[in-house]
C-alpha cells in the first residue's frame, strides 16, 4: 500500500505498460489481456495485472504531466518491485517527416520542466531511456512491420503554451514530438536504477495541423500496445 495505490506487495508484474489515461489501462487489461485482476482503483487510476501470451504483465495509468507519473513511476520502483515500465502514449509532431498514426520511441526526453531540480545537480542531466528496452522495442516494431522514428522528444509542463510557435525552437534541435510524461519516468528509472521506454503515436501534428479523431486514436493506439506488448522482458 502507498499513498496512491492500493495494491498488495506483490500484484504488479515485473514489467508495467503506462498509458496516461486509466481508461485505456482498462481497454488495454479487458482487450488484450488474460486473467485480469484489477489491483489499483485509487483515485480512480485503474490498474491491472493479467498475462499476454502466458507471460504476467500490469497495466496502470499514469495521469497527465511528470508531477503524476513522478508519483506512480517513483511508487511502482520504490514499493513494488517493478523493474520496466513503458509508456505508451499520444504526442504532437513538430517534425516535419513526421505523419499521423507514426509511432516514435524516444531514446531521450528533453523538458522546459523543474522536475530535475529534486537531485541538486551542478548540471543538467540527460534523462535517457533504457537501451535494452528501446531495442526490444524496436526488433517488436520489425517483427510487426513498423518502422519507427526513433529520436528525443520534448516532455512539456504545458499543454496550451502561451507562444503557439515556441516548438519551432524545439524543432529545430531535432525534437520529434511534444507530450507531457517521459522526462519524469527516465529521471525516476535513472535514478532507481529500473528500466523505462516511452512509445508514443502521434496523435497530431503541429507542423501540418492535422489531428486524429477520438475513434482514430483508439485503432491507431492498437499498434502501439502490440508493440509492446510482444517486446522481449527485460
Ligand atoms: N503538451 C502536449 N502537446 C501535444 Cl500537441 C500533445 N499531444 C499529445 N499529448 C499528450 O497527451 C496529453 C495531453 O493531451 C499529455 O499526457 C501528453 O503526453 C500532448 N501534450
Amino acid at each position: 500500500m502507498t499513498p496512491h495505490i492500493r495494491a498488495k506487495e506483490n500484484e504488479f508484474a515485473k514489467t508495467v505498460l503506462m498509458p496516461g489515461d486509466p481508461l485505456r489501462a482498462k481497454y488495454i487489461a479487458e482487450n488484450f489481456l488474460d486473467n485480469v485482476v484489477l489491483v489499483n482503483d485509487v483515485r480512480n487510476m485503474l490498474g491491472y495485472t493479467g498475462e499476454y501470451k502466458g507471460k504476467k504483465i500490469s497495466v496502470m495509468g499514469s495521469g497527465m504531466g511528470m508531477p503524476s507519473i513522478g508519483i506512480y513511476s517513483y511508487e511502482l520502483i520504490k514499493f513494488y518491485g517493478v523493474k520496466n515500465i513503458v509508456r505508451v502514449g499520444s504526442c504532437g509532431a513538430i517534425n516535419e517527416d513526421l505523419d499521423l498514426y507514426d509511432i516514435i520511441l524516444a531514446n531521450g526526453a528533453s523538458t522546459n520542466s523543474n522536475f530535475q531540480s529534486t537531485y541538486k545537480l551542478n548540471g543538467i542531466h540527460s534523462a535517457t531511456a533504457s537501451f535494452e528496452l528501446l531495442l526490444s522495442a524496436y526488433k517488436s516494431c520489425e517483427k510487426l512491420g513498423v518502422k519507427p522514428h526513433v529520436g528525443n522528444v520534448l516532455s512539456s509542463d504545458i499543454f496550451y503554451h502561451d507562444d503557439p510557435n515556441d516548438w519551432k525552437n524545439w524543432q529545430k534541435m531535432g525534437v520529434l514530438a511534444i507530450e507531457m510524461e517521459a522526462h519524469a519516468l527516465y529521471l525516476n528509472c535513472n535514478r532507481l536504477g529500473a528500466n523505462g521506454l516511452t512509445i508514443l503515436t502521434v496523435s497530431d501534428s503541429l507542423v501540418t495541423g492535422e489531428e486524429t479523431t477520438a475513434t482514430e486514436r483508439e485503432r491507431s493506439f492498437n499498434q502501439m500496445i502490440e508493440v509492446a506488448l510482444n517486446m522481449d522482458e527485460a
